[in-house]
């Protein structure tokens, strides 16, 4: 058996885990454990090294301990194991953190519909929710099907009593295969004691329709209105789910907090496996809060979750029914099966990309992370920090500030050239050149979740950087040289960003090539160059709004 350490970040808390590992392999050996970039303490960007020598006991008092995110789940059980319960622990699972579960119904249920429904005792409910929270500490609270307006009332009661970092309620009602799972009385629940207290809630078109009195929603536009109505009820955060929108090629939801409105839209998956989506949508959230995201980071990578997963498993066959369960684990299958996919990259990220440069910066007098603060504010949609001249020390140092400036609005941040660095901060990825480190080593060394851009001047190195597991291609040379092999370029499989001297007045043209690949344009002087760079991230940021608009 073996004993690894992403197994263990997701699964096991540090104890259970010592205890499963043979005794005889404890007194043997001794066991080293490194884990690096660990999910375990991501908010932190730390790298946990954790050894256990000879037969001690990690219980002993010089032995550190480690706090694994938490999620509480308070849901359903679903005999299919699709939805409910079994979708939380799974998607908790799979975005490495520990998920404990307070059972509120068992439901007899498969792939065809849900066949009967036993709602658990309320004192049984609040007995579970006690032992959990009085022992235990957890981090995020997410809710999903909750059938009586007494099962309601005990968690608000809980909730009083034992508070938590943030509570996520989606507010199950009916089942994708129409069946009832929470009745009307349980509405004035939802309205009078969760909606207040939720710091985001996550209905789709029908349950945010029933928690506005049966308002029509229709249209993208319906759901913007419904996601402020509801703002208007209470939540903090509201996503208006959109799997079910009629005629929408692609699945799209609306985030609103209050302040602006993000429609969040991914390619919609043809597949039947889409039973569980909203839970697994809703668990993610909580997941990735409980790691320490923002709202808008937690959302989008949860959307981006759920359509990486549908996608890897939209031709797995279980059931017999309309509607089967999708395949939450796929992290852990084979490379060749994951073939790089990453679920933490969106392609549309890469729409205005910004490079930064430490002589222009030098040249205006702003630091890194004031520029960088400066392109994100402007509506840059990921960032890189190319540093070529720069301390190693202060290269981290600058990273880890504008990792959390991106972080909290939700953008990439990449490194140029330096896996260590990136591996040292905790970046989102790196964007390597032709003579930098092979693609294929620094997925090697980033894992499978991390963005790596190349940068390719010819097909042979876009098919290179392709095999070799990148998920976009920097295409340079646009401006002023180069424009044939460019454009041949652009028509490869992996998505493009156009580099070269691109700036607010030439830009427009690029955008209208209207490559299907080509998701945007990377910048360095067009914004980095100049005493304003808010000012002219915005007008970048409007130009390529507009040539998108007038391609489409
Ligand atoms: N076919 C699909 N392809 C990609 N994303 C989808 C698909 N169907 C649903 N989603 C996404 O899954 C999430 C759950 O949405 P939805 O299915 O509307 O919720 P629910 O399961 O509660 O009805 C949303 O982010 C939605 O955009
Ligand atoms: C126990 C339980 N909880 C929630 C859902 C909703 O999931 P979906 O909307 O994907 O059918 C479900 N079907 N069963
Ligand atoms: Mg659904």
């Amino acid at each position: 058996m073996a004993y690894d350490a992403q197994f263990l970040s997701t699964s096991l808390s540090f104890h259970s885990f010592y205890k499963s590992v043979p005794q005889g392999f404890r007194q043997s050996k001794g066991l080293s454990l490194l884990l690096v970039n660990s999910r375990i303490n991501r908010n932190k960007q730390t790298r946990i090294f954790m050894e256990m020598q000879g037969n001690e006991s990690p219980t002993t008092s010089n032995q550190s301990t480690i706090n694994i995110p938490h999620v509480l789940t308070v849901a359903g059980s679903d005999s299919g194991a699709g939805a409910g319960i079994q979708a939380d622990l799974k998607a908790c699972a799979a975005r490495g953190v520990y998920c404990s579960t307070v059972i509120t119904a068992v439901t007899a249920q498969n792939t065809v519909g849900v066949q009967g429904v036993n709602v658990v005792p309320e004192d049984f409910v609040a007995e579970q929710m006690k032992s959990v929270l009085s022992d235990m500490h957890v981090d995020v609270v997410k809710t999903g099907m909750l059938p009586s307006i007494g099962i309601v009332k005990i968690l608000h009661q809980h909730l009083r009593e034992y508070p938590v970092r943030a509570l996520v309620v989606d507010p199950v009602m009916v089942s994708t295969s129409g069946d009832v799972l929470a009745g009307p009385s349980v509405l004035a629940g939802f309205r009078e004691e969760l909606l207040p207290m939720a710091d985001i809630i996550t209905p789709n078109l029908k349950e945010a329709s029933a928690l506005l009195d049966g308002v029509k929603i229709k249209t993208v536009s319906d759901m913007r209105s419904a996601a402020k109505l509801l703002h208007d009820m209470g939540a903090r955060n509201v996503l208006v789910k959109g799997g079910d929108l009629p005629d929408s090629l692609d699945a799209v939801d609306i985030f609103f907090n209050g302040e602006h409105l993000y429609e969040l839209r991914s390619s919609r998956i043809k597949t039947r496996n889409t039973h569980g989506t909203g839970c697994t949508l809703a668990s993610c959230i909580a997941a990735e809060l409980a790691k320490g995201a923002s709202m808008l980071e937690a959302v989008k990578v949860a959307k981006c979750f759920v359509e990486t997963a549908l996608d890897y498993s939209k031709e797995i066959f279980i059931g017999n029914g309309p509607q089967g369960p999708f395949d939450h684990l796929m992290k852990l299958k084979s490379n060749a099966h994951n073939s790089g996919r990453q679920v933490r990259f969106n392609p549309s990220d890469l729409f205005l990309y910004a490079v930064t440069d430490s002589g222009m910066n030098r040249r205006w007098g702003h630091s890194i992370s004031d520029a960088v603060k400066a392109a994100v504010q402007g509506g840059a949609t990921i960032v890189q920090l190319r540093e070529k001249d720069i301390e190693t020390r202060d290269f981290v140092e600058a990273a880890k500030s504008c990792l959390q400036i991106c972080r909290a609005h939700g953008v990439p941040l990449l490194i140029n050239d330096r896996i260590d660095v990136a591996l040292a901060c905790d970046a989102d990825g790196v964007h390597i050149g032709q003579f930098d480190m092979p693609a294929h080593t620094a997925r090697a060394l980033l894992g499978p979740e991390k963005i790596i851009g190349v940068s390719c001047k010819t097909p042979e190195q876009a098919e290179q950087a392709w095999i070799a597991g990148a998920d976009y291609i920097g295409c340079g040379g646009v401006y002023p040289t180069n424009t044939r092999q460019t454009i041949s370029l652009l028509a490869w499989t992996l998505p493009v960003v156009a580099i070269g001297g691109i700036k607010v007045s030439n830009a427009r043209p690029v955008m209208e090539i209207g490559v299907p690949n080509l998701k945007g344009v990377a910048v360095v002087s067009a914004i980095f160059d100049s005493e304003c760079v808010l000012t002219e991230t915005r007008k970048l940021h409007a130009v390529l709004t507009e040539a998108t608009a007038a391609v489409k």
